[in-house]
């Protein structure tokens, strides 16, 4: 399983100077490698005491003046240097250059640069690269400006600050290819040409796209300079994940922490490269699963976290019950415990995050009032009478109702009333000829606006959540969020066909192979028209151009979409 993190940083002048341009240069640059390392490691690391020197007085100069940003250079200052070379000192307690540290550190297992694949065209070869990298515990190799990821689904302790230092300002092939080396060098690149980045993350469920966005995310947190009054944005920022995780993941077949939404993440800096704002746009939340689950697989880990984590009080206000099982929207897919997974845990980070956040109480017991809303509407069941009419089933029921009813609002007019939501989940209102008749529901029917009604609530309660997040990070940065901001998260969802088969699941789809697309057209379409531009030799790479199913979707008039919307 890999997953590809896509940096679209070139410019055109860049994308001139680039790999693809010809094999034999990059060959020349990365690959001969070692043996390159030999030959001019004075070179290379006066380029890279330059960067590293740069960026030091970058941050040194911009503190003193904010008004310049031309200061944006990346000359070298002999004391900046100095500083950094101590700082490494620090961390391993042996007196050694950091260049030197970088420059060994880089492995040298099959080719970090599948440029330098010997077969490039052969698939085989490809991955057995990737198998030998990863037998060592090498999870990342390049291939371009592309970082190819295997999941090794363990700690290999990677991800250290020693390892963030490592990579700080370090040329992007210089050491060995790393998830921070892509983070750095696009907030660079950012920095440098002043244009917007993105990271675009892609890859099947499990992949892990999730882990590799919260790294980048961690990685810009700690290493971006960020002035004291920055750091209630940077917890903001940190802390909405497992806000996120816990309405928005669910433990399915292949991934115990599956995100079941699509999130774009957009992190906006200033000229200095401090980050100013943020703003998460969430997408295509999974919201079937509320109500319904695969054998195997869970809802959303809040329901589970507050059950197993909320205490005493909270659940006898919300007339719940700690057990699991008890609840028919939670039983569905028969594992109401993932082993990997702690609730209770997860329900105190939940707690705390939201806090930190800037929930207040009261809204936090409006969410309480709502998931426990979701969880007694599950439990209501309806009965026929001989003539069709359908009721709610019992007294209990009934109770159970009103509790669901307490625990939602309509605004303006406040808390919603039970016996009018009774009504609504057994009839429906049609209008004919501008009269408004109200005709009762059939037992399917009713069982399907009740379905309809918990997907509805939990789908805006997250919408919502989300659109709280986004005030909070737009309070603690510097002012309203602005368009064209300056770096991009984007995390999209694996492409599962085999689990749904509704219209939920054929958006997401849509959406998976439109990002496609995008990654053939900034990539391989676009690398191989200007070969053919500039009258480049080369050999014309065989893939598939997933045009052909986007157009079986959205082509004008003939188009799934448009035969779906006649
Ligand atoms: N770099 C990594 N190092 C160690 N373990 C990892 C790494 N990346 C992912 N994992 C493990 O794999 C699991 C699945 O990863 P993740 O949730 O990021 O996948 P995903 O691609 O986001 O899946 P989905 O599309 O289902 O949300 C993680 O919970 C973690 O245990």
């Amino acid at each position: 399983m890999f997953f590809i993190c896509y940096s679209h940083d070139r410019s055109r002048k860049e994308s001139r100077r680039r790999p693809g341009r010809d094999q034999e240069k990059t060959r020349r640059r990365l690959g001969g490698d070692q043996e390159e390392t030999r030959r001019r490691p004075g070179g290379d690391q006066e380029e890279t005491r330059r960067r590293l020197g740069g960026d030091q007085e970058v941050q040194q100069e911009e503190q003193q003046t904010q008004k310049e940003p031309s200061k944006l250079t990346l000359a070298p200052q002999p004391q900046a240097r100095m500083r950094y070379q101590a700082r490494e000192v620090g961390v391993d307690g042996r007196v050694r250059l950091v260049l030197e540290g970088s420059l060994t550190a880089r492995d040298r297992v099959g080719v970090q640069d599948f440029v330098l694949l010997e077969n490039f065209n052969s698939e085989a070869a490809f991955i057995e690269n990737l198998r030998r990298r990863f037998t060592e515990n090498l999870i990342y190799t390049y291939m371009g400006s592309v970082l190819v990821s295997v999941n090794p689904y363990k700690d290999l302790g990677i991800y250290s600050p020693q390892h963030m230092e490592r990579y700080r300002g370090v040329s992007y092939y210089e050491i060995s290819p790393h998830i921070y080396a892509l983070s750095d060098n696009t907030y660079r690149a950012m920095k440098t040409s002043r244009r917007d980045q993105c990271l675009l993350i892609s890859g099947e469920s499990g992949a892990g796209k999730t882990e590799a966005s919260k790294k980048i995310l961690l990685y810009y947190a700690v290493s971006c300079p960020a002035p004291q009054r920055m750091a209630s944005l940077r917890d903001c920022l940190l802390q909405s994940t497992p806000v996120l995780e816990a309405f928005g993941n669910a433990k399915t077949l292949r991934n115990d922490n599956s995100s079941r939404f699509g999130k774009y993440m957009d992190i906006q800096f200033d000229f200095r490269g401090v980050p100013v704002g943020a703003h998460i746009l969430n997408y295509l939340l999974e919201k079937s699963r509320v109500v319904h689950q695969n054998h195997g697989e869970r809802n959303y880990h809040v329901f589970y976290q507050l059950l197993e984590g909320g205490t005493e009080e909270q659940l006898l206000h919300l007339h719940l019950d700690r057990n699991p099982q008890k609840y028919l929207y939670l039983v569905k897919g028969n594992c109401p415990r993932v082993s990997s997974m702690n609730d209770k845990n997860g329900w105190k980070a939940l707690v705390k995050a939201l806090s930190v956040i800037g929930f207040t109480e009261g809204e936090l017991q409006e969410l309480l009032d709502v998931i426990g809303s979701v969880l007694h509407l599950g439990n209501t069941q309806f009965g026929e009478e001989e003539d069709g009419q359908t009721y709610v089933t019992t007294e209990m029921e009934l109770k159970t109702l009103t509790q669901v009813s307490r625990g939602l609002w309509q605004p303006p007019r406040g808390r919603v009333d039970g016996a009018a939501l009774t009504e609504a989940l057994t009839h429906k209102k049609l209008t004919a000829k501008g009269e408004e008749m109200i005709s009762p529901l059939t037992f399917e029917q009713a069982g399907a606006a009740r379905d309809a009604l918990a997907q509805a609530v939990y789908g805006r309660t997250f919408t919502w959540l989300v659109e709280k997040i986004n005030q909070s990070l737009a309070l603690q940065g510097d002012g309203p969020l602005q368009d064209g901001s300056l770096s991009r998260l984007l995390d999209i969802y694996g492409f599962e066909v085999f689990q749904h088969n509704s219209f939920e699941q054929f958006c997401i789809n849509y959406c998976s192979e439109k990002l496609q697309q995008l990654f053939i057209e900034l990539t391989l379409r676009s690398e191989q028209e200007e070969y053919e531009t500039e009258g480049v030799a080369w050999e014309p790479v065989q893939y598939f151009d997933n045009k052909v199913i986007c157009d079986l979707i959205e082509e004008k008039h003939k188009g799934i979409i448009s035969i779906l919307v006649r």
